[in-house]
């Protein structure tokens, strides 16, 4: 079993960032991978609660893949409360941190981000990824005092999932894919075994941001990602335009929607899987990502194969979430030219 002193950790074990004045050679990314190409773009406000939601969610996600969430139902109280929980986590000694260092091979725990593994340059960022229950990882942390961590971390997941579901209902709908095809959504439980997962992110005050690059270009390996975060930080690529900042709204309740790529390949390519990466700031930022995934041993196809009509022409090869999973985490942005067909 590998150790945290092996080279194995090398990549997964995150700068102690209070103990560093600047930026060191091993975090300097280009400027262009940092500055965006153009001002920030106001990308769409959706009211959940506006009977035109609907429609103006589906016209956001085939122009954009990303919207600004308002009317959602999640309280703004649970909301606050997971990013005081994340602000603790991150605010403990390294020392401590380390004791629930996500493994090599293991997606859960603190550490680095995933993706960090694909690139020689770090990330200004450290990361705790839950997935399902958050006991074993949070225990680690704090032996005893542990539970009111959990309880906050379970509600917001309960509450995440029934509005992703409600969400990809929507979009089901546009697709003319009937919901019944798919037996994972409405289960409370989630005995279907929903692969979802939540991620704490915190980009640590940074002393030189145009050098350091909090999360590299990426897109979610999910179908819908839930994101909250009170500071700007996040840039979108969008096609004629380049690199952007996405402001967050003044709104305490707002959420930032993104698609990822299993929406991509069931929309057959119509919705998109938005191309996005994290600058960092003088100051701290903290941001919570939910990603809503199907089982990992669902196929996904272009409209579930059997919605296409005689004349549409599948873009992408049917694929299950543990194999896309896989040749995402090999191969990053490639990974679509491998399932297309
Ligand atoms: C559900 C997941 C999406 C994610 C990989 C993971 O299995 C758990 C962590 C997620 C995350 C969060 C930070 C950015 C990202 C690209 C990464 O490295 O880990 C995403 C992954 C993803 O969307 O592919
Ligand atoms: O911190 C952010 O704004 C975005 C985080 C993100 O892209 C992710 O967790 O996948
Ligand atoms: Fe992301």
């Amino acid at each position: 079993m590998a150790t945290p002193s092996d080279q194995a950790y090398k990549h997964i074990i995150p700068l102690d960032f209070n103990s560093v004045k600047s930026v060191p050679d091993s975090f300097v990314w280009l400027e262009s991978d940092v500055i965006p190409s153009s001002d920030g773009l106001s990308i769409p406000v959706i009211n959940l609660m506006d009977p035109n939601a609907p429609k103006l969610i589906t016209q956001a996600c085939e122009t954009w893949g990303i919207f600004h969430l308002k009317g959602h139902g999640i309280p703004t109280e649970l909301m606050e409360d997971v990013e005081s929980e994340a602000r603790k986590l991150f605010d403990l000694p390294i020392d401590q941190k380390l004791k629930a260092i996500r493994s090599p091979d293991g997606q859960s725990g603190y550490g680095t981000a995933p993706i960090q593994a694909l690139f020689s340059t770090f990330m200004w960022h450290e990361g705790f990824c839950i997935l399902g229950s958050a006991i074993d990882q949070a225990k680690l942390l704090w032996l005893h005092d542990y539970q009111g961590f959990c309880d906050i971390i379970d509600d917001y997941q309960k509450q995440m999932k029934a509005l992703a579901e409600k969400l990809m209902r929507i979009l089901f709908k546009a697709l003319n894919i009937p919901v019944e095809e798919v037996n994972w959504f409405d289960d409370p439980t989630n005995s279907s075994g929903c692969s979802l997962a939540l991620q704490l992110n915190s980009y640590p005050p940074c002393p030189d941001p145009t050098r350091a690059l909090g999360l590299a270009p990426h897109t979610d390996t999910s179908l819908v990602t839930l994101l909250q975060a009170k500071t700007s930080g996040l840039q979108v690529f969008k096609d004629g335009v380049g690199w952007s900042a996405v402001q967050p709204l003044p709104d305490p309740d707002a959420l930032t929607v993104n698609l990822g790529d299993f929406t991509r390949i069931l929309s057959n390519g119509r919705f998109i899987s938005v191309l996005h990466r994290v600058v960092v700031k003088p100051i701290q930022r903290y941001s919570v990502a939910y990603f809503f995934r199907p089982p990992m041993d669902f196929a996904v196809s272009p409209l579930l194969s059997k919605n296409l009509s005689p004349v549409q022409v599948p873009r992408f090869r049917s694929v299950t979430v543990k194999e896309y999973s896989d040749l995402k985490a090999k191969h990053l942005d490639k990974a679509f030219s491998l399932i297309e067909n």
